[in-house]
């Protein structure tokens, strides 16, 4: 089983060239390869003058006396013999080329593709070559060698001469067209320009020659030079037909000449305006495919590329093996149960089936004509009296079926492993994003959702009903599913302990502010740090979203693969960034505000770039789960809660408060409600998979957020001396005030500066009274109006 999952997770990195081949022994390999073709060259080049001489050693090859006059003696005559004269004659020189090309891809450890199309194409020239050679000279084989004879002779047997004529100029359309690009309308292009560039050569040739035998012209000209002067006077006078005949002549004449001069210059414009739209519009294109073409497309999990997935061996198998345990008698007993109370409040039934999940069992009930719903669902509790179990919930009636539902659970649960969700063919084929396996839903199929989706999502639920197994579902999912470098996490946990196994896998797959030691995040201060600096990160992912003109990550993503987004121009690999924050009520106890409002704008705004945030929290009131955020996470969890009050918050529904507990959850992403058992994931476990992954070979560090300078220390700090100011304290003053805009960013990008300087600049400019104080993520507010303000301000400061 282990195995079966392992390989389709390798596959994606099939795609490099090793062929298990150490990187040493690709050098060398590679050399050998180089020096072999090379020698092979001047062998099969030396052949053509020796093989005459060489020809009586072929059958000698053991015999140590004889010595051939090949350049690599014996080897090289017999090799020749084989590959020239018995192979494709002349063409196969091509073959000592395609060796050493493929020496030096092996020695540079470069992508195979570009090398398989040059295979491919050196292929089908030296079979071009061999049965071109063979027609055209078949009085000499060795141009040709025997294949290219053999082919003739048996094409010829077909076709006749004129076939395989016709086929070999077939074969050479094929290869003008595909091989060099060639097509009918750069032919014409190629003509058209050529013949224009000639005929403008012609026509300046006597412009730049006039005393060249044109003196009968000069004569013209220069009695047109006169003429026009008498012929203003007398414009009409000149009435015979001898004179009448010769001025025309001139005019036209002259105006032909300076006609023609325009015409040619004007001609000459357009030819070189339209090669150079031409070359403007093939360029950026032909760079990324021939990028693609001879690289192959980029792969971001090339740095990590030996990285081994976590195996299905390192999860354990939770309860019995055999899958859910049916209890004939339990599901008749409760049957019965449920068709009595029914009767008992004249509720009649026409049908009644069962579906047995791995905590509850649903009884789809269709009642009788005429039966109110209602009156159904108020029977709640009486059926759950009556049936003796906790956690009984009716569902009247069940979205698109027409019936109704009552899950009753059941009295031995079966623990849903995250082994058994993990191997599941839904999960392990799903071609989503970020796939999450949440565990089984009540008829028993495992539930597979995509984050990236979601886009966010809500989990709340009593303490100990199961919220931090579920947040190691969904992270477990993702490591078993994702490559470190396609997403990163950024783990909050205030309550310290329950994210600490994560740290192991730090440097694979966790994100963390630059000038931080640890990556799991515990102290409120820093989580306002964080939260402000991914909303930074989200803005600088929107402006590379904008420079690559597409609307999401993942446009932009392949876009980047298909190296059509130059990476000198800041583009890079995004990867998903998921945010998890474990105990959201004690957060927004102790901060309040100034962690709602960037959580709400990254809600609001980083689903298109890739941010997905997960908050769970114990205490689902109003306080905790404002409108805002409620706002912004449509899917939600929730896990067991103590009142009906807490479940609607959580859902908007109730139902929450009858869950079993122990990782019964409902899920919702809208409308319908979903009752799932979530997947079981113990320490040990995640603990086995962290140490796996951690084991490997690592980025250098951590992935680094953008820097942001908070607000920790304004109050004490902020008595900047004058004489302490940063050199470019004027400049960013000045741009502050002209933008009208207070922030460090726009400082960082004007004057080109780090953010660090930027936000010791904007402390200044604050003591300064320049800048407003901190709010949040907003930009601060500038307090001067304009230049004039700035100048008496600083002029009124006592050095
Ligand atoms: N999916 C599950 N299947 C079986 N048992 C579960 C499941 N989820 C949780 N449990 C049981 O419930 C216990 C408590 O779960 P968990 O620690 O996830 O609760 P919690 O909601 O995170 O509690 P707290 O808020 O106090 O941290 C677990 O130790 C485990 O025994």
């Amino acid at each position: 089983m282990a195995k079966k999952v392992k390989k389709p997770k390798s596959t994606p990195r099939k795609k490099r060239f090793s062929l298990k081949l150490s990187k040493q022994n690709k050098i060398i390999l590679g050399g050998l390869l180089m020096l072999l073709g090379i020698a092979l060259f001047f062998s099969f080049i030396s052949f053509y003058f020796t093989w005459q001489d060489d020809q009586s050693l072929l059958s000698e090859f053991s015999n140590r006396n004889e010595q051939a006059r090949n350049l690599l003696n014996k080897f090289g005559a017999n090799v020749s013999h084989l590959v020239l004269y018995k192979g494709f004659g002349i063409s196969s020189i091509l073959f000592t080329f395609l060796l050493f090309l493929s020496g030096l891809y092996m020695f540079l450890s470069m992508q195979k593709q570009g090398l398989l199309r040059k295979w491919i194409w050196g292929l089908v020239f030296i079979i071009w070559i061999s049965i071109a050679m063979g027609f055209f000279a078949d009085e000499k084989p060795l141009l040709g060698g025997m294949v290219g004879y053999e082919m003739n002779d048996f094409l010829q047997d077909y076709g006749g001469k004129v076939g395989v004529f016709l086929l070999l100029l077939f074969g050479l359309i094929v290869i003008l067209v595909r091989f060099f690009k060639f097509s009918p309308d750069t032919a014409v292009a190629y003509i058209n320009t050529k013949g224009k560039s000639l005929a403008t050569e012609l026509k300046n040739r006597p412009a730049t020659k006039p005393k060249d035998g044109v003196t009968p012209q000069e004569e013209k000209i220069g009695e047109s030079d006169e003429i026009p002067l008498e012929e203003e006077e007398t414009p009409i006078v000149i009435d015979t037909y001898t004179h009448k005949k010769d001025i025309p002549v001139l005019k036209q004449e002259e105006e032909e000449n300076e006609f023609k001069i325009e015409v040619g210059t004007e001609e000459e414009t357009i030819a070189m305006e339209v090669e150079k739209i031409q070359e403007e519009l093939e360029e950026p294109d032909n760079i990324s495919d021939k990028l693609v073409e001879d690289f192959g497309e980029f792969d971001p999990t090339l740095e990590l590329g030996n990285f081994k997935f976590p195996s299905l061996d390192l999860l354990d198998q939770h309860g019995a093996t055999g899958g859910i345990t049916i209890n004939q008698e339990e599901l008749e007993e409760n049957k019965n149960r449920i068709v009595e109370t029914l009767k008992n409040y004249k509720i009649g039934i026409a049908q009644i089936k069962a579906t047995i999940g791995p905590t509850v069992t649903l009884y789809e009930i269709v009642p009788d004509a005429g039966v109110r719903i209602s009156k159904i669902k108020n029977l709640e509790d009486d059926i759950a009296l009556s049936l003796a179990a906790l956690g009984i919930r009716i569902i009247a009636p069940i979205p698109g079926k027409g019936t109704i539902g009552i899950e009753v659970p059941n009295k031995n649960s079966t623990i849903v492993s995250m082994r058994s969700v993990i191997a599941s063919s839904k999960f392990q084929k799903a071609e989503m994003q970020l796939p999450i396996a949440f565990g089984k839903t009540i008829s028993n199929e495992t539930f597979v959702v995509d984050l990236a989706k979601m886009p966010h999502l809500l989990m709340a639920g009593a303490t100990g009903q199961g919220k931090s197994v579920g947040l190691n579902a969904v992270l477990t999912s993702l490591l078993y599913k994702k490559h470190p470098a396609e997403v990163k996490f950024v783990l909050i946990d205030p309550k310290k302990v329950e994210l600490t196994l994560f740290n192991k896998i730090e440097r694979h797959y966790l994100a963390k502010l630059p000038d931080s030691e640890e990556a799991i995040i515990t102290d409120n201060n820093k989580v306002i740090n964080t939260l402000n600096s991914l909303c930074i990160e989200m803005d600088n992912r929107y402006e590379l979203l904008k420079a690559a003109m597409v609307r999401n990550i993942k446009e932009y993503n392949v876009k980047f693969k298909a190296r059509k987004l130059n990476p000198n121009d800041g583009h890079m690999f995004l990867p998903y960034i998921v945010l998890v924050i474990d105990e959201f009520a004690d957060l927004i106890m102790t901060a309040g505000k100034e962690v709602e409002t960037p959580i709400a704008r990254l809600a609001q705004l980083a689903r298109a770039i890739g941010i997905h945030l997960i908050i769970a929290t114990q205490r689902p009131s109003v306080n905790v789960i404002t409108g805002i955020i409620k706002a912004n996470f449509p899917a939600r969890i929730a896990f067991r809660v103590t009142s009906k009050i807490d479940s609607r918050t959580i859902l908007d529904a109730q139902g929450a408060d009858q869950l079993i507990g122990r990782g019964d959850m409902l899920y919702t992403q809208g409308n319908d409600v979903t009752r799932i058992q979530c997947a079981f994931v113990d320490t040990p476990e995640v603990e086995k998979i962290t140490e796996f992954i951690g084991a490997q070979r690592a980025y250098p560090d951590a992935h680094l957020l953008p820097e942001y300078v908070g607000n920790d220390d304004s109050g004490t700090s902020i008595d900047y001396n004058i004489s302490d100011r940063d050199a470019k304290f004027r400049e960013a003053a000045e741009v502050i005030v002209i933008a009208q805009q207070g922030s460090a960013s726009l400082i960082q990008r004007k004057l080109k500066l780090g953010y660090n300087r930027a936000g010791r600049i904007i402390d200044q400019l604050e003591a300064a009274g320049i800048v407003g104080p901190f709010e949040g993520s907003k930009a601060r507010q500038v307090l001067v109006q304009d230049i004039q303000g700035l100048d008496q301000i600083l002029g009124n400061e006592s050095p």
